[in-house]
């Protein structure tokens, strides 16, 4: 908790605190002007007293009022700053999460901790600033001023205090940790939301609506049936209290009207000492709302400083190499690399090697889970390679900023995801600058052009959120055409030709090695007749390298890829 509010302006939250400061002892300074008004004027009939008095009892009312909108104001003002704050910190972290570390925290997590529990600690903040400072001044001021008024009557406290004590640790023992839980069970219900809203269309072909709305639903309850039980509980808090008031009301007044019938103690004084002694119940129902608020807060403030807490798993090197355009003498070469994922036994990639030149075509081609995806990952390091190194262009990629590499790489992941917005917009997240010609050029070469200029509003035609309003095999040509917008060294194309028919796949491939004549394309591809061509192909088999050649030598010499080709083309397509 500490660390987050370190995160505060100490000026603006001092200036909240000195308000309420001025606040407490006004409201302090109030019942004794009562008393006096009772026993001095009201008491002895002079109303020029009551009106001198009461004069000045308006203006300590008036800069109480005062204090309390400026405690309020520095109060709210800071609490929301504080929360922009820590938003945008988990939002930079996380943008710089590896990608299994993102699969380890889970996007529904991610959310629930910049929502949920960012606003638990601006809330708490926000109450802090006011209670932190008023309950403890209240309650010493208070008894202090009651001792004042009559010292008989301070031992009421002797009976009511411990009864305050009990009542709110019991209520504070059972409730803390249902608190806690119920954050848990948050990022529960948004987790099988997220799930749920993502896999919509599996789950109705599946008809597995009813078991999900019961998947849902039961988290949906078992939330719901935590909240009412601390809510429940937190709610004994207001009778308890008020039990405990009335009785040392009655107390008080069972006294002090036996002492004033023994002139021992005035009318006033008894009406001012009950009013601390309610200000010092008070205090002690502020102090026990921080002692419950204060772990629920400290439960958000330690899911926050775990996201900010994580390692930086890819860093800038402190002395960058510069690295440049330099299409015509591009090259990549991988050289013993390895790779295995966090908390994984097996490596992923083993000692990997390949060198490909400017304008050739490297291909990687296997079976399922073979590491092909994981091999592309490393080129524009959303991984950092195990052991081993990557070379762009003869610098070791570790050695050059993470910024620089990637104006370098065109990538078309495996899922092609596009943005809310327009084809235009989508177009210019591969290079601002681009004119409308080099959009229509891009779109050819990825064999889009057609179905975007038959489109009513042509480029400016609406996208919906990751592309859903195209087609598969639309939405990986847009895709395809945003990255080659970049004009980069290196094309990574990761299966991104398999929502392709054979003719567009065809047409796609002849029209990149028209154009690209000096970048390197890396393209992983399922199907043998997307790589035929490539200059380099290599065949992955869980991880290893076991085939690297054209497709002529790997078909003469390569068990595997004869394997994965015979079992695709015919005799005659082969050669
Ligand atoms: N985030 C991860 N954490 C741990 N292991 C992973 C992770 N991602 C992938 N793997 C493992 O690494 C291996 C290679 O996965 P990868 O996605 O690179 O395969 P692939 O060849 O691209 O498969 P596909 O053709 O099915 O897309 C697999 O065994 C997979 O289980």
């Amino acid at each position: 908790m500490i660390k987050v509010v370190k995160k505060m302006s100490f000026t603006a939250a001092l200036i909240a605190v000195a308000f309420m400061a001025f606040q407490v002892i006004a409201d302090l300074y109030l019942p004794n002007m009562t008393s006096k008004i009772i026993d001095n004027g009201v008491a002895t009939g002079d109303i020029d007293y009551i009106w001198r008095i009461g004069g000045v009892m308006m203006v300590i009312s008036v800069i109480s009022i005062i204090a309390a909108f400026g405690n309020a104001f520095f109060a709210t003002r800071e609490s929301q700053r504080l929360g922009r704050k820590l938003r945008s910190d988990v939002y930079e972290k996380a943008e710089n999460f590896s990608i299994d570390k993102f699969g380890r925290y889970g996007a529904a997590s991610l959310i629930t901790r910049t929502t949920n529990d960012v606003n638990q600690i601006q809330r708490v903040m926000q109450m802090f600033l006011r209670l932190m400072i008023q309950a403890p001044i209240m309650l010493l001021g208070a008894s202090f001023l009651a001792y004042q008024q009559d010292a008989q009557l301070t031992r009421v406290f002797f009976v009511v205090i411990p009864l305050v004590i009990i009542a709110v640790g019991a209520i504070m023992y059972f409730a803390v940790p249902l608190f806690r839980s119920m954050q848990k069970k948050t990022d529960r219900i948004n987790l099988v939301f997220r799930e749920e809203l993502t896999g919509v269309r599996v789950i109705r072909a599946f008809n597995k609506e009813n078991y999900e709305t019961e998947r849902f639903d039961e988290a949906n309850r078992d939330f719901t049936h935590t909240a009412i039980k601390v809510n429940t509980i937190v709610a004994l808090m207001m009778p308890l209290m008020t039990l405990i008031m009335s009785g040392t009301n009655i107390g008080i007044t069972w006294f002090g009207g036996q002492y004033i019938a023994d002139m021992q103690l005035q009318v006033g004084n008894m009406i001012a000492f009950i009013t601390y002694a309610m200000q010092i119940l008070i205090s002690f129902m502020m102090l026990s709302m921080i002692f419950v608020m204060v772990p629920r807060a400290q439960a958000s403030a330690d899911r926050i400083n775990e996201v900010l807490e994580e390692a930086d798993d890819i860093v800038d090197s402190p002395q960058p190499e510069n690295i440049s355009l330099s299409q015509a003498d591009a090259t990549l070469e991988f050289d013993h690399v390895n790779f295995r994922y966090a908390d994984a036994d097996n490596l992923a990639l083993k000692d990997v090697n390949f060198k490909a030149n400017a304008g050739q075509t490297v291909a990687i081609i296997g079976g399922t889970g073979s590491g092909k995806t994981t091999f592309v990952n490393l080129i524009p390091r959303l991984h950092e390679v195990t052991s081993g190194s990557i070379r762009l262009n003869g610098h070791d990629i570790q050695n050059v900023r993470q910024y620089d590499l990637r104006e370098l790489v065109g990538f078309v992941p495996q899922k092609a995801v596009l943005f809310r917005g327009t084809i235009r917009e989508n177009m210019r997240y591969g290079h601002q600058e681009v004119t409308e010609q080099q959009i229509w050029d891009a779109l050819e070469i990825a064999q889009a052009d057609g179905f975007v200029s038959q489109m009513p509003d042509g480029l400016d035609s609406h996208v919906e959120q990751g592309g859903g309003n195209f087609s598969g095999g639309q939405r990986q040509r847009l895709a395809i055409a945003r990255a080659l917008i970049k004009n980069a060294d290196i094309y990574v194309f990761d299966d991104s030709f398999s929502a392709l028919d054979f003719k567009t796949d065809a047409n796609l491939r002849q029209a990149l090695q028209k154009e690209m004549t000096t970048a390197i394309r890396v393209i992983v591809a399922q199907r043998v007749s997307t790589i035929m061509d490539a200059d380099i192909i290599l065949v992955l088999d869980a991880g290893k390298v076991v085939g690297k050649g054209t497709h002529k030598e790997l078909l003469e010499n390569n068990e595997t890829y004869q394997e994965i080709a015979y079992s695709q083309l015919r005799e005659e397509d082969l050669t």
